[in-house]
């Protein structure tokens, strides 16, 4: 279920301890600042994970629906966050990509805090260093397929020529540039998805996030789309979050984290 955004609570600035979760790695790519702010007393994240939550805790009404959670994801990893229905997966996702701010703990990308960031700053940090996909394509039915992977680079002036060289790229490594002319219209679901995957790939951006990206499809065809986004964002050192109740996208992860009651599932001891 998708949680809707509420304003950021006040900035909290203090850089948070490493935590199990949160493993080093030396080689994030460093990302250029973009207009998101730095904290103000200038701290950063110590360590290298491209994204960590710590103790972050998200309510709606009288629900707490992330309790104190923390958790770290390295770049160029893939990240499943696993869980029954309504265990806070959905809400993870939306607080470390910035869809909302957290009521406590805190957010940050690439050594810099998110939880600072008002809903504008978040907005354009989304635009410009995430990719987001969910169980719907989402592909607008006026356009060509090449136009809709183009299009969150057509956003920017003066970039028609890279925009639809790096769309042939992308749809190229999707395997989908046959259909570069035809409208979405004309196309298949796994297709369609496949499409939606180029499209949030173009920006080249630092992660992608997915909520349920296999949402409808079975068997080989949710395998195929899984195993193609897997393989282009690690190739492409991009860092892939996943959210999924269903086993057969979790088994393409590096990485799960198993959610109850929006915090970490107790590990099972057989007895
Ligand atoms: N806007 C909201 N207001 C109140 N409660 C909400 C809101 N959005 C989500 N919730 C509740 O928060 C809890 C976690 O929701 P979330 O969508 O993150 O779960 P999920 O693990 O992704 O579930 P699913 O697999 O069904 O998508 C659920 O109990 C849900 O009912």
């Amino acid at each position: 279920m998708a949680l809707s955004p509420r304003p950021a609570l006040s900035p909290r600035a203090t850089p948070p301890p490493r935590t199990a979760g949160a493993g080093a790695r030396s080689a994030v790519p460093h990302t250029p600042d973009r207009g998101f702010a730095v904290a103000e007393d200038g701290t950063r994240n110590p360590d290298n994970d491209v994204l960590r939550a710590h103790d972050v805790t998200v309510t709606r009404g009288p629900a707490t629906i992330l309790r104190r959670m923390s958790v770290g994801i390295r770049a160029d990893e893939t990240f499943a966050v696993t869980g029954p229905t309504g265990a806070g997966k959905s809400a993870l996702l939306a607080v470390l990509s910035g869809v909302i701010a957290p009521d406590a703990g805190q957010v940050w990308f690439n050594g810099r805090p998110l939880h600072t960031l008002g809903d504008r700053a978040r907005g354009e940090l989304r635009r410009t260093h995430f990719g987001m996909l969910d169980g719907r394509a989402r592909l607008m039915p006026e356009l060509t397929v090449l136009e809709n992977v183009a299009l969150p680079l057509l956003l920017e002036p003066g970039t028609r020529g890279t925009a639809f060289a790096a769309a042939r790229h992308w749809m190229g490594r999707l395997d989908v540039l046959d259909h570069a002319d035809q409208r979405p219209h004309q196309l298949p679901p796994a297709l369609l998805r496949r499409i939606a995957v180029a499209r949030a790939l173009v920006v080249r951006p630092d992660v992608v996030f997915a909520d349920e990206p296999g949402l409808g499809l079975h068997g080989a065809e949710l395998d195929h789309l899984m195993r193609i986004l897997v393989s282009a964002s690690r190739s492409h050192g991009i860092a892939l979050v996943l959210a999924t109740d269903d086993p057969q996208v979790a088994r393409h992860a590096d990485r799960t984290l198993e959610l109850r009651d929006g915090r970490p599932a107790p590990v099972r001891t057989d007895a």
